[in-house]
């Protein structure tokens, strides 16, 4: 079994027994078959996350969230309910006071912390990219010892600008010269190129027009499709977004759960 102690140091939970394949009750009767086991483990859980704010307010107080492969979750609530508070949580940018949070049954020590940013990449509304040109700025990740081994692939590249509408003369474009939907085209080229297990999709698309926003998410929808257990979590105030881009739903209010707004 995974150790269940917490990253951040904070109560040892009980540990709970997970049904495995070779758990599983035999299936004798067809008449009152028994609830199949979940053969999935979750890729990220959150358990009882609280943090307090600088000025001891409660930012996040015991939330919870388990995400399982192929799952795509949006986070919802109203203007400041702590959605960024979570999701830089989960993307282990910003502490937490105590909860713990796992990837892929186990916690995240410090010396792996590279490697689970190179699986769950946190995308956030104003996309960071440095001076350069749009090739620059996706060759960058490789540069990281993190990525030493991989190389920068042009011609996955050229592919993934063909489905938004976009040629090779992109990759020459100065980042200063791109409008706020192209920069985050560019994010998101620069995120998924790396294969990651998940996104942390943080308002990606809140300031975008039309077409870019659908640009932001064919991407992230063909991204998906290329493998059944990704998965994401997006943050978003957009009811139909909610529907296009997710099939699980956390509302969030002051910080805490709710059921609904
Ligand atoms: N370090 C901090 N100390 C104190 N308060 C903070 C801190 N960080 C965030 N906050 C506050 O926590 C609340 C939640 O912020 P958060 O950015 O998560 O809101 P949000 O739900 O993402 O809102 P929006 O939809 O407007 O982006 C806000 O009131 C914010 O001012």
């Amino acid at each position: 079994m995974p150790s269940r102690r917490s990253r951040v140091g904070m109560r040892p939970e009980p540990i709970t027994h997970r049904l495995t394949i070779a758990d599983a009750p035999p299936d004798t009767s067809t008449k009152h078959r028994v609830p199949a086991p979940t053969m999935t483990e979750p890729l990220l859980e959150a358990h009882n996350l609280h943090r307090t704010g600088d000025n001891g307010t409660p930012l996040l107080t015991d939330v919870s969230l388990h995400v399982e492969p192929g799952q795509r979750w949006a986070i919802r609530g109203s203007s400041g309910a702590g959605k960024t508070v979570l999701m830089r949580a989960l993307a282990l940018l910003a502490p937490i006071d105590s909860g713990e949070i796992l990837f892929r049954g186990q916690p995240i020590e410090n010396a792996n912390v590279p490697r689970y940013r190179s699986s769950v990449i946190y995308l956030q509304q104003r996309p960071v990219l440095l001076e350069g040109t749009v090739e620059d700025n996706l060759q960058l990740p490789f540069r990281l010892r993190t990525h030493a081994k991989r190389h920068y692939d042009r011609d996955r590249i050229r592919e993934l600008l063909s489905h938004v509408g976009r040629d090779e003369s992109f990759l020459g474009r100065q980042r200063e010269h791109l409008s706020g939907g192209e920069a985050q085209i560019v994010a998101v080229l620069r995120a998924i190129q790396m294969n990651p297990q998940m996104l942390l999709l943080d308002e990606p698309t809140a300031a975008l027009d039309r077409d870019s926003v659908s640009a932001v998410e064919s991407l992230v929808k063909d991204w998906l499709a290329e493998d059944s257990s990704r998965a994401t979590v997006w943050v978003t105030h957009d009811d139909t977004q909610t529907q296009r881009m997710s099939d699980h739903v956390l509302h969030l209010a002051g910080g805490h759960v709710v059921a609904e707004p």
